[in-house]
């Protein structure tokens, strides 16, 4: 049997712009939290063969109750996250390293509405290319604006993508790129970037729009729709 994958479930971070008390990969979304909805997506792909769930250290224990609660044997490694959200991979990232898989994905704790094909094709094309993202073609016209309110640039709608997770990579390339980008004090909004600055080609893979990743209260009323609409 072909090699599986390897993936970073990222969920350590504050949720600042949710405004909860709880930080938002907690919040119950119907029957559970955010995170295990994210976590079950990834448990039940035969294409899965280990978790590492990145949460923060005073979270850890109650991330464990949720392994053996929901029977999310796959979780091998919960380690504590950091500051950003890119050392919170990079923490995923070297529990990984230690488990021998040549592929490793990368996804928001905050995404619980990935499709699992979604998640293969990202797999198969990095597996192909060693680079690959989800992302989605860009519905509005897209303006930059300077710091006084004025439109400077319309880029071409055609070639803007709005990046989703998973990300996924070759193992040993995005180590590399973690590295080289701690090395120069560089911090990048998604894991593509640090790859990018490498010089290795990014593919990207068409996802779905209903990935989205639970950033502000409006993403909590829909989502508890959208999971009612799909039980
Ligand atoms: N230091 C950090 C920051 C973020 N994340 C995770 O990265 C994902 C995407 O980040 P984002 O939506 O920006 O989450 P927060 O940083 O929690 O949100 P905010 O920026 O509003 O505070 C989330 O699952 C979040 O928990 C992380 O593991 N470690
Ligand atoms: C990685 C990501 O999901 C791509 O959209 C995103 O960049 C992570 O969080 P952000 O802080 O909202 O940029």
């Amino acid at each position: 049997m072909e090699q599986g994958f390897g993936v970073v479930i990222v969920a350590a971070g504050k949720g600042t712009r949710m405004g909860t008390e709880e930080s938002k990969q907690y919040l119950r979304l119907l029957d559970k939290p955010v995170i295990v909805h994210t976590v079950e997506r990834f448990q039940a792909m035969p294409e899965c063969e280990t978790i590492a769930w990145v949460t923060s250290a005073q979270d850890m224990l109650r991330c464990e109750d949720w392994v053996r609660e929901y029977g999310l044997d796959k979780v091998r490694d919960i380690v504590a996250g950091g500051k950003e959200r890119q050392h919170s991979v990079y923490a995923g990232l070297q529990a990984l390293q230690a488990r021998g898989l040549d592929y490793v994905l990368i996804h928001d704790g905050v995404r619980p509405f990935v499709d699992p094909g979604k998640v293969k094709a990202c797999f198969t094309t990095a597996r192909e290319h060693e680079a690959c993202v989800l992302a989605v073609p860009v519905k509005d016209t897209i303006k930059q604006v300077n710091g006084d309110g004025v439109i400077t640039a319309t880029p071409d709608r055609r070639s803007l993508w709005a990046i989703q997770t998973p990300q996924a990579f070759r193992l040993s390339i995005c180590m590399s790129a973690h590295e080289q980008a701690e090395l120069e004090g560089f911090i990048g909004t998604d894991d593509a970037m640090l790859v990018e600055r490498m010089g290795v080609p990014v593919h990207v893979v068409e996802g779905d729009y209903t990935n989205i990743k639970l950033t502000t209260p409006d993403d909590l009323d829909w989502a508890a729709w959208w999971m009612l609409r799909n039980q």
